[in-house]
């Protein structure tokens, strides 16, 4: 063969190579972009990119989250690249969608009204995985029926009793348990005892057959909802499928149970908040029916499980780090025994007397920022936020994270300083945490003050040491040091 005809082999490659470069760079932009850029002035797309066919931005998000463990990067690398708009363009989670980041625009979305019906729930799996009825589905005057139910089982007094009462003798046997183990794994501790919490203030259940099958089928579940949506045997979308199955099962068969109880015995009512929501009634004596009574009651555990157990493993793990912080909460901690027998539980007074405790619990779930971002979905075509289109049918990620962090509203960000809540007022938009507006958290009263009780009895009696003290953190799917917070664990001398 000829030299020349060697160089001309070479140009072709280079020039397909190119050619589908270009094709991979530019497809998802004129797929989803095309003819938008024309829409009337004042409303253009935002700034960004669309990223590579099928998989979008995808791979940066994953180099931020889960390689290079800088989360935050991903907002940071935006705002260099595209000004700080506060409102890109993207293609995440196999869709196209409008990341937000600005406190102002965040708090124009998530307090968007029904009447406005701009934004719909927007969870990528949502249905099937979470339950048609769930109220992290549904929308509109449906969602705000679920809600006022939910409110009632979550906030009245007889909940709050309800969850003391069972939280704190879990909490105790637990420490115990620990320090006879000696070494433990915070993360997969905190874990196992909120799922066990969790599971008894909501149904009741306490056989450790069922509970284990249960964590089994919600680790499922989780991993689906976290996975592509491919209904395939062999992938975690369809094994979620079948997790969700068997937990509807389980929880519809409880209900029947106590329907047939009701009928025969009345006395015999359960005390958690499953009967609650069964008995609840709005304002025109209407109850939920039964899919939504299953359906929320897999939703509540869902919401519940893994977001406060992690809040109690960094709990153990800033504590140790910061133990001037220790000796104010073990300080507030011996003054609140003092005016208590002394195996006497917690009471509903004693937590609204706790102020430091408080303040710690709320530091300690800033920096956990276990949700980074809130999923919404566009369901009108006129949407413009900021002279921004927002197109019908793309989803939203709402980006709280990185404003929790952001030195602007928290001088300091990555300190512990639970002073920073010493009279401490965050203008809308800017903690987010518990989200807000319409779907603001039912359970972030719960989480507050399972946080608070897991806080008292810990600094109580025990102390801990973390084996691996200089540890990276690990952010998919949630914020945790990498080793879990390995640690030494024993009785306070
Ligand atoms: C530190 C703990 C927690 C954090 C950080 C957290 C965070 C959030 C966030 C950000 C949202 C808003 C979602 C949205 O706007 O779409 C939310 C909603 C929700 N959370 Fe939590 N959560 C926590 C604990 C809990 C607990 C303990 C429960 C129940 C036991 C719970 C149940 C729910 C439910 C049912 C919703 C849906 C509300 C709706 O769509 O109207 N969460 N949570």
């Amino acid at each position: 063969m000829e030299l020349h005809d060697n160089y001309g082999i070479g140009a072709f490659f280079v020039v397909v190579l190119s050619f589908f470069a270009w094709f991979m760079l530019r497809f998802n932009e004129w797929r989803f972009v095309r003819g938008m850029h024309k829409a009337a002035a004042g409303t253009r797309l935002p700034p960004g990119s669309m990223g590579l066919p099928l998989l979008g931005e995808m791979i940066d998000f994953l180099r931020c989250f889960k390689y290079s463990k800088t989360p935050d990067l991903f907002i940071a690398k935006r705002k260099i690249r595209y000004g700080d708009t506060g409102v890109y363009r993207t293609h995440l989670f196999g869709s196209p969608a409008i990341l937000t980041c600005s406190p102002e625009v965040n708090k124009e979305i998530l307090h968007s009204s029904i009447e406005e019906g701009k934004f719909s729930a927007g969870w990528p799996s949502s249905g099937l995985l979470l339950g048609s009825s769930s109220v992290g589905v549904v929308d509109g005057l449906l969602h705000k029926r679920l809600r006022r139910h939910l409110m009632e089982a979550f906030n009245s007094p007889k909940a709050l009793a309800l969850h003391l009462a069972s939280a704190q003798p879990m909490f105790i046997s637990a420490l115990e348990q620990w320090v006879s183990k000696g070494k433990i794994v915070a993360y997969n501790e905190t874990k196992a005892i909120t799922f066990r919490n969790i599971c008894d203030v909501l149904v009741s259940f306490k056989s450790k057959t069922l509970l284990d099958t249960m964590e089994a089928d919600y680790r499922g579940l989780m991993a689906g909802l976290r996975a592509m949506t491919i209904n395939v045997p062999g992938t975690a979308f369809h094994h979620a499928i079948n997790c969700r199955k068997n937990l509807n099962r389980i929880i519809a068969e409880e209900l029947r149970e106590r329907k047939l109880m009701c009928t025969t015995d009345h006395e015999k009512k359960h005390d958690d908040f499953m009967q609650i929501l069964i008995d609840s009634t709005d304002a025109d004596g209407n109850k939920l029916g039964e899919a939504e009574v299953i359906d929320n009651i897999v939703a509540l555990i869902l919401g519940g499980y893994e977001s406060t157990s992690d809040v109690m493993t960094w709990a153990l793990y800033y504590l140790a780090k910061y133990p001037h912080v220790l000796d104010k909460l073990k300080e507030e901690t011996r003054s609140i025994r003092m005016h208590k027998p002394e195996d006497e539980l917690l009471m509903a007074e004693d937590i609204k007397s706790m102020k430091y405790t408080a303040k710690v619990a709320e530091e300690l779930i800033r920096l956990s920022n276990v949700s980074p971002f809130i999923f919404r979905k566009v369901v009108r075509d006129d949407v413009v936020i900021n002279g921004y289109k927002f197109p019908k049918n793309w989803r939203v990620l709402v980006w709280i994270r990185s404003i929790h962090v952001d030195s602007q509203y928290f001088p300091d960000p990555l300190a512990f300083d639970p002073d920073r809540w010493e009279n401490f007022k965050a203008k809308p938009g800017i903690y987010s945490v518990f989200g807000s507006g319409q779907r603001y958290c039912v359970g972030n009263n719960f989480a507050r003050t399972q946080v608070m009780m897991f806080l008292h009895h810990l600094c109580l009696n025990y102390r801990w040491e973390l084996l691996n003290p200089d540890a990276g953190f690990a952010y998919q799917p949630h914020p945790k040091p990498e080793d879990g917070a390995e640690m030494a664990f024993g009785r306070a001398t």
